[in-house]
């Protein structure tokens, strides 16, 4: 899928650079001894899972948790009042060979396969979810991770920033918030998403609710023809990838679990994608959804600017 800038201003707004790279997954996994946050820098609340990757385990007074990655500050479990509202697939590789393939998947500063936009042809999804971000705070109930230019990533995108994402847990929900900074002189483009697989009992057992109606979506899995929503509530039938623009409160919801997740959000994040490799087996098509909290348009950041999105899931009953 290509994006193609609504507006032809988007292009002429874009910083000067050009030297951006594709990079291959051979290249991005040798590079990752180099990214990779030294021991000394896991505290006593970090763990090392089997596959040599660290995580931060949240607690909030009522017990509800979360799990929070450092390869691609990525979220991969938050668990309230005894249910799971996250997944990852069963494929996922959890040693660091491939990006963590569930959860709330950091996509920046790329969405997709391609932006169209010059500067903003990286690898799918951009590079965040490559490297191992750094931990710069880290509490009981919350974790902040950064995540800075190095020699990998200037291969391919050679600005000064600093992304920074705050997760944070409390007995009735999740809160994320992310911040990134232009450090330099020079503007640059970028997208965003978190690319969030939440868990479900049965696809059967799944709508999805929210400010779907009447809002216009790109259908890519229909030669990404534009199309009007008609449903209140939608239902995954078939394999599906649509990109919902103007939509940011998905709400999950599950009779099997009796269980829904609300998705609030209080800025940055606009667009809605809403993706499921229905008959995949191997995936686990029938175990999850993705609801992707997306800013598919892309912003531009001044040098000296800084772009905000956040985010909270808020569990609740039927
Ligand atoms: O397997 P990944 O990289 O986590 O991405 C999951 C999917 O994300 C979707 O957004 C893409 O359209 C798919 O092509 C992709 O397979």
């Amino acid at each position: 899928f290509t994006f193609s800038p609504s507006t032809p201003h988007s292009l002429a707004l874009f910083g000067s650079k050009s030297t951006t790279k594709q990079t291959s997954r051979e290249k991005w996994i040798d590079s990752r001894g180099g990214t990779a946050a030294p021991a000394s820098e896991s505290g006593p609340s970090l763990s090392t899972n089997d596959g040599g990757l660290t995580y931060a385990t949240l607690t909030s007074p009522n017990g509800s948790t979360a799990k929070v990655y450092t390869l691609g500050a990525c979220v991969t479990s938050y668990e309230s009042g005894g249910t799971e509202f996250l997944a990852v697939r069963p494929d996922a590789k959890m040693d660091g060979s491939k990006p963590i393939s569930g959860g709330l998947a950091f996509c920046w500063p790329q969405f997709g396969p391609d932006s169209g936009l010059e500067g903003l042809t990286l690898q799918q999804h951009g590079f965040a979810r490559n490297v191992d971000w750094k931990v710069s705070s880290t509490t009981d109930d919350s974790v902040t991770m950064t995540m800075e230019p190095d020699d990998y990533i200037k291969g391919m995108w050679d600005y000064d920033f600093t992304c920074e994402y705050t997760v944070s847990i409390s007995d009735d929900k999740l809160d994320t918030s992310f911040k990134v900074s232009n450090n330099g002189d020079e503007s640059f483009n970028h997208q965003a998403a978190l690319h969030s697989y939440f868990k479900v009992s049965s696809l059967e057992n799944l709508s999805i609710e929210g400010s779907f109606k009447g809002k216009e979506y790109i259908d890519k899995m229909d030669d990404a023809s534009k199309k009007t929503e008609e449903r209140d509530a939608l239902t995954i039938t078939a394999e599906t990838d649509s990109v919902y623009m103007g939509v940011n409160d998905p709400v999950i919801v599950d009779s099997g679990t009796g269980k829904k997740l609300s998705v609030e959000t209080a800025s940055g994040w606009e667009d809605c994608v809403v993706w499921n490799p229905y008959g995949n087996e191997g995936m686990g098509f029938n175990e999850f959804v993705c609801a992707e909290s997306v800013k598919f348009e892309p912003v531009v950041t001044e040098g000296g600017g800084s772009w905000e999105a956040k985010m909270s899931l808020k569990p609740g009953d039927l």
